[in-house]
């Protein structure tokens, strides 16, 4: 199929995160003026993964742009389950320290439910603890996963109310595809989780005015599983050779969605990039939800954190 040109809104997630990253800056600023409370982020990595290490020194950098206290720690690839669960002891024990993240994957030999389940559920920023996953589930505060909480962030931004859209969640992870789903539900989506036996995958996308595509296998959707008019998100961030053979000989990649970009930009209504849409979302979430937690530690009522 040739590409028709584009005709949807590209969402422009890397400027939406920018924003976000400066609503926080500024109320984590009021915050530790009026109180004395500076959020503090404690970013857990275990191994030398080099994808893993990009992330982490993005999250640091931003995280001190938005003026937080923010701590990385670094561990070697061959530290035991018993040192990591006694450093998040002592990070759950740290008042200076509000929000604890523990990149995922970890290394085999570490057992990853014990670690989520150590860190203590209102400094679980990255909302995968289980008592996070009943809040979202039962519908009361607590912390919502990052990645979700950006699409849906842009998902309201751009169609306002989300109550009965068809949305289509393509992909049942833990991590973005159900905890998406609860958060459509709660805007009074009605809600498919789709996935790797799902019947005719196709036909369901065409019903789906919101579609969250997070499978994680590249360009998997084409353009005409795309309902005219639709909202597409892309969640997917998927390493691919170069498109030029001789880059891609040297070993040189790109990276792309879950989309094939092109086509689904001549037929949605709007979507999101990748590079530039969801990714910087996640990432400005991710502040969010630290002074989200500082607030609360402190007993005071976070500002409200929407454009
Ligand atoms: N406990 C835990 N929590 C996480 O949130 C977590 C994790 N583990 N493990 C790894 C994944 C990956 N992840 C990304 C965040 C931002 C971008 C991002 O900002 N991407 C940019 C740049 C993409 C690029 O060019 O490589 C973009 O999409 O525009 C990407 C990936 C968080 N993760």
């Amino acid at each position: 199929m040739t590409a028709a040109p584009p005709r949807a809104t590209i969402i422009d997630g890397k400027a939406f995160a920018a924003g976000l990253v400066d609503r926080v800056a500024a109320a984590s600023g009021r915050l530790e003026a009026a109180h004395g409370v500076k959020p503090g982020l404690a970013v857990v990595i275990v191994g030398e993964d080099p994808a893993s290490q990009i992330y982490v020194r993005n999250k640091g950098e931003t995280t001190q742009r938005a003026g937080m206290r923010s701590d990385t720690h670094r561990l070697s690839d061959n530290t035991s389950e018993a040192e990591l669960l006694a450093l998040i002891a002592a990070l759950n024990a740290d008042s200076g320290i509000h929000g604890i993240l523990v990149q995922l994957p970890l290394p085999a030999h570490i057992d990853s439910a014990a670690v989520l389940a150590a860190i203590d559920p209102d400094k679980d920023v990255d909302g995968f603890h289980v008592v996070n996953v009943g809040r979202l589930s039962v519908g009361v505060p607590g912390m919502v996963p990052c990645t979700p909480l950006g699409c849906l962030m842009l998902l309201k931004a751009e169609l306002g109310d989300l109550s009965g859209l068809n949305a289509v969640v393509v992909g049942r992870s833990n991590i973005v595809g159900k905890p998406m789903a609860q958060l459509l539900l709660g805007e009074s989506c009605t809600v498919t989780i789709a996935h790797s036996r799902t019947r005719d995958l196709p036909s369901l996308f065409r019903t789906a005015d919101i579609l969250v595509a997070a499978v994680g296998r590249p360009e998997m959707i084409r353009g005409d599983w795309v309902k005219p008019g639709a909202t597409v998100i892309d969640v997917g961030i998927n390493r691919v050779p170069s498109r030029d053979p001789v880059k891609a000989a040297e070993g040189k990649t790109r990276v792309v969605g879950d989309v094939a970009f092109e086509e689904a930009a001549a037929v949605a209504g709007r979507i999101t990039p990748v590079p530039g849409g969801v990714g910087p979302m996640t990432i400005a979430c991710l502040l969010a939800n630290t002074y989200t937690a500082a607030c609360r530690a402190a007993g005071i009522e976070p500002e409200p954190l929407d454009a």
